[in-house]
């Protein structure tokens, strides 16, 4: 059958890309997705504002909830310190394929653990599987109507602290409408939006940086 979108993104990685060296990955898929199809990373604008939030943030726990191919993945793991660990949730099997074969490549296999499923299924299980007591960062990039449920149940499972960063990404295109109305008006958290574009286009999008206060 016809490759995916993300298994021909993997091919121009391994092309272009130099073994070990994430930012040649980053490129790579950079390069693909505005010379030869555009896929939904988060890209390098956004990608940029997601950096200098990570390095802000310096988190011990991470979490990513929609690994899809695997680049904020590659973003976020290049930047913790040694010893952190990213936890990812990924539940296309041929996407979570892909992603793993882009982690390695990057050389950050020892960095990441990515976990197939759903995240509501996996979140309740952050605890006992992975000694996770809170998470200091996390970044939702999967469907958009999942955001809200599932910030509700980081919440119901006690997996924020005080200070725990959460990140979304889309939250204008495609949108997140509820989760931005909850995040905003929730007494429980400081909110603060990051404006740019979607990936590789002019279209307005931004990032929401939502900080738990306890
Ligand atoms: O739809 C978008 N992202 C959804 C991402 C989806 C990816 O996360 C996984 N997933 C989903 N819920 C999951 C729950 N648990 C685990 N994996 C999950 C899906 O298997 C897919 O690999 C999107 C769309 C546009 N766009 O312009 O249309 C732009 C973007 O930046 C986007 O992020
Ligand atoms: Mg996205």
């Amino acid at each position: 059958t016809r490759s995916t979108r993300p298994q021909r993104m993997l091919k121009a990685v391994q092309k272009n890309g130099t073994k070990g060296n994430p930012e040649s990955v980053i490129s790579a898929i950079d390069y693909f997705c505005k010379h030869s199809e555009w896929a939904m990373n988060v890209g390098d604008e956004k990608g940029s504002i997601l950096d200098s939030v990570v390095t802000e943030v310096n988190p011990s726990t991470v979490l990513e909830l929609g690994t899809y191919c695997g680049y904020s993945t590659v973003r976020i793991a290049r930047l913790l310190s040694p010893g952190t660990k990213l936890i990812t949730l990924e539940f296309n099997p041929v996407n979570a394929a892909v992603a793993r074969q882009i982690i390695a490549y990057a050389g950050l296999q020892d960095k990441v653990i990515l976990v197939e499923g759903s995240s509501g299924d996996l979140i309740p299980q952050m605890k006992e599987r992975f000694g996770i007591m809170t998470f200091d960062f996390i970044f939702l990039d999967h469907w958009k109507d999942r955001y809200l449920p599932d910030i509700k149940l980081f919440e119901e499972c006690g997996l924020l602290r005080k200070g725990s960063v959460l990140l979304a990404d889309n939250v204008i295109c495609p949108g997140t409408p509820e989760y931005l109305e909850y995040v905003r008006n929730s007494p429980r958290y400081e909110s603060k939006y990051y404006p740019a574009h979607l990936e590789y286009t002019k279209v307005e999008d931004g990032l929401e940086k939502s900080v738990f206060l306890g």
